[in-house]
């Protein structure tokens, strides 16, 4: 057995859920690097065109081509799955989170792969939570149509258990090791965490700063670096998300840099603004294309576990507010 067939074999059976810009990508780098994976939609016609025309992922260092097996997802599992990757939005995840559970089987493990925060409730009424993990990723994936997607960033993915700690040595972060080999095989930049908090909440910190403002303004993410008006508002945003992780229980600065965390993550905001400068973000795209953004489970989610804590969260709030307005006011959908 040549090296790459026994690392894809050791992940064991990967189903992907959701058929959108992120599911695509991995399940067609997945499949052409050997992996036995499917891919799971919503739709029976996305199924259809998938089983009909395969899958086809175009990134700069080339066009890959992969026959995934789709299934839709009211169809019936082909066997249990060691692993579930879930790519759906927040808004999703209600929906998705049986259709995991039936994948999964009893002793199946699922990653969430999602931005933003309240994913890890719904889906802790489905699956326990010794068995939930959480992908935090800067790649970058543009769905072009139902079985194309543009590989449009190089990134990294860490990947970590969403309750750390107690799990033993056969679980938590140990047992991600063959998933996080079959997924570098498959060409992602990837690392096991034995806490994916402070990735998840440093993550949250950026999208809270660059999507509401980039999406109310209408302008791609490196406009934010040149507009100095709006740095107090993007350091506000982000004091107050690292005062709501504090409040629960996460270390955000796993650096030794010394820097206050706040200074850090503005940092980090601007590095990736300066990285994407070109990109129009998620919540920019979603307002032009008429979907719901994902603002509850983000700057939403930020004061409303603020308000819980007894803090205070005025600029997220403000900030959330604003983008249910536009979303009022251009789609006339109801904040
Ligand atoms: N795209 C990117 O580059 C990145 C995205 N993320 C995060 O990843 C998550 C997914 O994003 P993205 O892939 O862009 O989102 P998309 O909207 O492109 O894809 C979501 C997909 O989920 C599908 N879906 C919805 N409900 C179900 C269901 N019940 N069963 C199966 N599939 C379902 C949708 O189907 P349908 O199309 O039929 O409605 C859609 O194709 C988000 O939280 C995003 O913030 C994180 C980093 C990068
Ligand atoms: C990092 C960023 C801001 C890149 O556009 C993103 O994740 C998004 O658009 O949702």
């Amino acid at each position: 057995m040549t090296r790459k067939v026994k690392e894809a074999a050791a992940a064991g059976r990967i189903a992907v859920v959701g058929g959108g810009s992120l599911g695509l990508l991995l399940a067609g780098r997945l499949a052409a690097a050997g992996a036995d994976v499917r891919l799971v939609v919503r739709t029976a016609a996305q199924r259809d065109r998938l089983r009909a025309e395969g899958l086809c992922v175009e990134a700069v260092d080339g066009t890959i081509r992969a026959c995934v097996p789709a299934f839709a997802a009211a169809d019936p599992p082909d066997g249990p799955v060691e692993w579930v990757l879930l790519c759906v939005k927040q808004r999703h995840v209600a929906d998705a989170a049986p259709v995991c559970a039936a994948w999964l089987g009893g002793t199946g493990r699922l990653v969430a792969w999602l931005n933003g925060l309240g994913h890890e409730e719904v889906l802790a009424r489905w699956v326990e939570e010794a068995r939930l993990y959480a992908a935090v990723t800067t790649e970058g994936a543009l769905r072009m149509d139902a079985v194309r997607v543009h590989h449009t960033g190089r990134g990294e993915t860490h990947l970590g258990p969403m309750k750390p700690g107690g799990e033993g040595p056969a679980g938590g972060a140990a047992a991600l090791s063959p998933l996080v080999a079959v997924l570098r095989r498959a060409g992602f930049a990837t690392c096991a965490k034995p806490d994916i908090r402070p990735r998840m909440w440093r993550k949250l910190a950026v999208n809270c700063a660059i999507n509401p403002l980039t999406a109310l303004l209408g302008v791609p993410n490196g406009a934010l670096v040149d507009a100095a008006e709006l740095h107090p508002v993007m350091r506000a945003v982000v004091e107050e998300v690292a005062a709501v992780a504090a409040a629960e229980g996460v270390v955000l600065g796993d650096d030794p840099v010394g820097a206050p965390i706040a200074d850090r993550l503005l940092d980090e905001v601007f590095a990736v603004c300066r990285r994407t400068a070109a990109n129009r973000s998620s919540m920019l795209q979603d307002l032009e294309r008429g979907h719901p953004t994902e603002i509850a489970h983000l700057n939403g989610a930020v004061a409303s576990r603020a308000a819980r804590r007894g803090l205070a969260a005025p600029v997220n709030a403000t900030l959330a507010q604003l983008v249910r307005a536009k979303e009022a006011l251009v789609h006339g959908r109801k904040g």
